[in-house]
């Protein structure tokens, strides 16, 4: 008898999956060779999209290898899974919603269809921009008639690392009038030290939450109103020192918010995808309107590319193509994530949420269980500093880990020559992985160093460096507001491709809700000092060691 597998696999989901796999099998090319086979490889596997340039060359593919991929992306129908992002068609199944980031951004002359939120979006700007100037003229006041001189942007998860990353990566572009902070960690340490170096009569709290039921997110604000309070300011007069951004207005008003101090969030914004949205204040704040608008605009423009150009030519597909070509394929469990540029420091931090809270999911769409890998693990750290920390492992490691290396042609800063060694530093890390050190080499290099043949026969293995790992190469012209949307937009992209190839809902995210119904628990038990019988005997142990304490 037939037996059915109840658990879903990539080839019932994609019948073109068998020839990619066959291709795979019979893979023999190193990617040396691949370079040695055809000259012009990077003008071949090369795009461009405004200010972004990507070089995808110095990986495993060929035409062959594109044509499948092609052919899955029909398999799945990837055009109509983006026509329905942009149109707002409900996307997020599980929530029955639409994932309709790309409307905050959209600009009058898109060529993408109208949104019928564009009403709303444009009257939440107009509050937005009129609450940026009053901070930037001055009109705004505290409770004790000062001028505001620092925000602070109290939320977590997607209300606090888009904006936290975007305005670190601006700073450049931050215009002196106000100072902006974040505070996200439940850890009462980080609005310690935040509130320790502030003036309460001349703070203003953010309180971004699009739920306004996150617990770091309350608590914090509660230290917060509380800090304001202690120090003169009365119950009528804290609507001078809070606003908040959140879909629950009616819990926000009961925190004590003051209405007209909330700026609207919809449920058809993601919390990873809210940057765009009045969740992206902190940034306006910091650089201004025009620069906040420039942001959009960069997005914008990555929109019309993702929602319109051919998919060889489609920058967010091609990078979506090569995650699943290499997590399904070859094994890869990780990608880092690698800025060659210190601004966008945080850009792997953001992009850990983006991408692993989108894909880290183990049932397809119908709640089928996945019979394959999904989301891999997404790392990363500002550049060069990683060089002398983790790359050893993709150098040597035994697991292929494959890397997308960021940088900026231009600096925006004077030291030039500092910046052409940044960029040295990075194309030496691709040419090192793709290229490697043959033992020949490690062992005529030991001899040239002076040592015995003795020795160099016995050093050369230890320095031997397998090659052939891949790599993208990303350019931006210069980190600007514009290239920065541009560059955030192409990985949001990039995960809702993925999530298409995968048949996974990449806008839900029920896996964190458990460590929240536990946290409430156990934060009830360690007050009330009775612990649960029906506990394991490990967190039992451990609570018992907090109370003992
Ligand atoms: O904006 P909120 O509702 O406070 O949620 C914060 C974050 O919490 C999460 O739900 C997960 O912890 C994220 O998806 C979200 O960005």
């Amino acid at each position: 008898m037939e037996v059915t597998d109840p658990k879903a696999t990539l080839s019932q989901h994609l019948p073109h999956w068998e020839l990619l796999n066959a291709h795979k099998q019979a893979w023999t090319s190193s990617l040396s060779e691949l370079f040695a086979l055809d000259p012009h490889r990077a003008e071949h596997y090369s795009l461009e999209v405004g200010s972004l340039f990507l070089d995808y060359s110095k990986s495993h593919l060929n035409e062959t290898t594109i044509k499948h991929l092609l052919a899955l992306a029909d398999d799945c129908q990837l055009q109509q899974a983006i026509d329905s992002l942009f149109t707002g068609k409900h996307v997020n199944n599980t929530e029955d919603r639409p994932a309709w980031h790309s409307a905050l951004r959209q600009q009058p002359d898109s060529t993408l269809p109208a949104s019928s939120v564009s009403g709303d979006i444009a009257a939440a700007k107009k509050q937005m921009a009129e609450f940026v100037k009053n901070l930037h003229d001055g009109s705004w006041k505290g409770h004790s008639g000062q001028t505001i001189t620092d925000v602070v942007n109290i939320g977590i998860g997607g209300s606090d690392l888009g904006p936290r990353m975007v305005c670190k990566a601006l700073s450049d572009f931050h215009l002196p009038q106000v100072n902006v902070h974040f505070v996200a960690n439940i850890d009462g340490a980080e609005i310690y030290h935040t509130l320790k170096q502030l003036n309460p009569e001349t703070t203003l709290f953010i309180v971004a939450s699009k739920s306004f039921s996150t617990l770091e997110t309350l608590e914090n604000a509660k230290t917060a109103r509380h800090w304001i309070i202690s120090n003169g300011c009365s119950i009528d007069n804290l609507k001078r020192h809070f606003v908040a951004i959140s879909t629950n207005t009616k819990k926000a008003t009961e925190f004590g918010i003051d209405a007209d101090n909330i700026f609207p969030m919809w449920d058809w914004v993601g919390g990873r995808y809210s940057l765009w949205s009045a969740i992206g204040l902190p940034i306006a704040i910091a650089v201004g309107w025009q620069a906040f608008e420039a942001l959009l605009e960069g997005a914008a423009e990555m929109d019309e590319h993702f929602a319109t150009a051919e998919f060889k030519h489609n920058m967010p597909v091609i990078l979506a193509f090569l995650t699943f070509w290499y997590s399904q394929f070859w094994e890869a469990k990780s990608q880092a994530v690698l800025p060659y540029c210190h601004q966008l420091q945080r850009f792997p931090d953001f992009l850990q949420q983006l991408d692993m809270e989108s894909l880290g999911k183990s049932v397809n769409r119908d709640g089928q269980p996945t019979h394959y890998a999904t989301g891999i693990a997404i790392w990363g750290t500002e550049e060069s500093n990683g060089q002398h920390s983790f790359h050893q492992l993709f150098h040597q490691g035994t697991q292929m880990i494959p890397v997308d290396f960021i940088t900026s042609l231009q600096p925006n800063h004077p030291h030039t020559n500092q910046h052409q060694q940044l960029l040295a530093c990075c194309l030496s890390q691709s040419q090192a992985m793709l290229e490697g050190k043959t033992l020949a080499q490690a062992r005529q290099e030991l001899l040239d160093d002076g040592q015995s043949k003795a020795d160099a026969d016995r050093l050369a293995p230890h320095k031997v460096i397998p090659g052939n790992r891949p790599s993208n190469t990303l350019l931006l012209d210069q980190l600007t507001p514009r290239s920065l949307g541009s560059l955030i937009a192409l990985y949001e992209h990039k995960v809702y491709v993925l999530s298409v190839l995968l048949n996974i809902n990449a806008f839900d995210q029920w896996g964190v809700e458990l460590g929240k119904q536990l946290g409430t628990t156990i934060a009830g038990a360690l007050k009330s000092g009775q612990l649960p019988e029906h506990w394991d005997s490990s967190t039992r142990a451990l609570a018992e060691r907090i109370l003992s304490r």
